[in-house]
């Protein structure tokens, strides 16, 4: 089972530029969340935060009781251990063909054999589909399969956390469905804690148990996923919907000209909410909880043609 990752009042400056602060929210055991926000907010440097690559200003980030932001550089050796981390572009090394990049965390780090490193890179290199492709070099493969790559040198490690980097900047739509469907079915495999980063709303829409959202140098809301899709939050609103209308501006906030224009444009009504990809085994994942069950249990209305609305209608045929 996955490690909870709590974060507590945590704020990151680069001299007399604040990225965000006083952010809190607890990632817990097992479950996947998915970081948001526009642009330039900070959540590459958050997830260089979690991980120690960044000190931050104030706060802490708790792991298994010892706090990244101010622990030694043992500590921080040993924390590291638990974590595999996808960045964006797969960073493989680029005269290295695959099989050897996959392997190199195992070289590093662990004193295996070289048939026991061949056994784990085979294996994994199965489960992300890139089998038959271990001799290819980085530069002669898709983006994609460089991503699929990455994962596989991500989870050599046995990670008890995956720290994912917009897993589906550059894939075509078709392919961060497959890259998603990845996500949901190692998330049930290996019981890891996930936080992908992703500009992609479909991907927030679909595939988490949480939603967080950075803006404007704070986290604006971090929850259950049908929490913030049904949210009326003018942020979190016009974000997950993608919206023109609202407080976000084309650099940041709208300034009060701009919201004054807008005045009397209604936000327009929430779309329905999705079902959750489930695994592809039909085995339900540990953190999975049953499609709306976070309205029933609060009360909310989801909008019409949500699916508790189809399954209901489907559980009457
Ligand atoms: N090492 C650094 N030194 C100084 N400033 C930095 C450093 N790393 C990031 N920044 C600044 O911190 C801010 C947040 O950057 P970050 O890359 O985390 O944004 P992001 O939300 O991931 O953006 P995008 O969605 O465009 O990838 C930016 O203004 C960036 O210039």
């Amino acid at each position: 089972m996955g490690v909870e990752v709590v974060v507590e009042g945590l704020t990151k400056r680069f001299g007399s530029q604040t990225v965000w602060s006083d952010v809190s929210l607890t990632l817990p055991a097992g479950e996947i969340s998915v970081m948001l926000g526009p642009s330039g907010t900070g959540k590459s440097v958050f997830l260089k935060t979690l991980i120690g690559l960044l000190k931050p200003d104030a706060g802490h980030v708790w792991i298994e009781g010892v706090d990244i932001a101010k622990c030694s550089r043992q500590d921080l050796y040993e924390i590291r251990k638990l974590f595999g981390v996808l960045f964006q572009d797969g960073a493989m090394f680029g005269s290295m063909n695959l099989y050897d990049n996959v392997a190199f965390p195992l070289r590093e780090h662990t004193r295996k054999s070289e048939s026991e490193i061949r056994q784990i890179v085979l294996e994994r290199m199965e489960l992300v589909g890139l089998t038959g492709a271990e001799n290819k070099l980085p530069g002669e493969i898709s983006g994609g399969m460089r991503k699929r790559a990455g994962l596989a040198r991500a989870l050599v490690l046995d990670p008890e956390i995956l720290l994912i980097d917009e897993p589906d900047s550059g894939l075509d739509p078709v392919r961060t469905t497959y890259i998603n469907q990845l996500f949901i079915d190692l998330n049930a495999q290996i019981d890891a804690t996930f936080l992908i980063v992703t500009h992609d709303i479909n991907t927030a829409r679909t595939v988490p148990d949480n939603i967080g959202l950075l803006y404007h140098r704070h986290l604006a809301m971090f929850g259950p996923r049908e929490m913030l899709l049904t949210s009326k939050e003018p942020v979190v609103a016009q974000f997950l919907n993608a919206q023109r209308v609202g407080p976000i501006g084309m650099s940041e906030e709208k300034d009060a000209d701009q919201l004054a224009s807008e005045e009397g444009i209604a936000m327009p009504p929430l779309p329905p909410l999705p079902l959750q990809i489930e695994p592809s085994s039909g085995i339900p994942r540990r953190g999975q909880r049953e499609s709306g069950a976070w309205c029933r249990e609060n009360g909310v209305v989801p909008p019409a043609g949500s699916f508790p609305e189809r399954a209901y209608a489907m559980s009457l045929h």
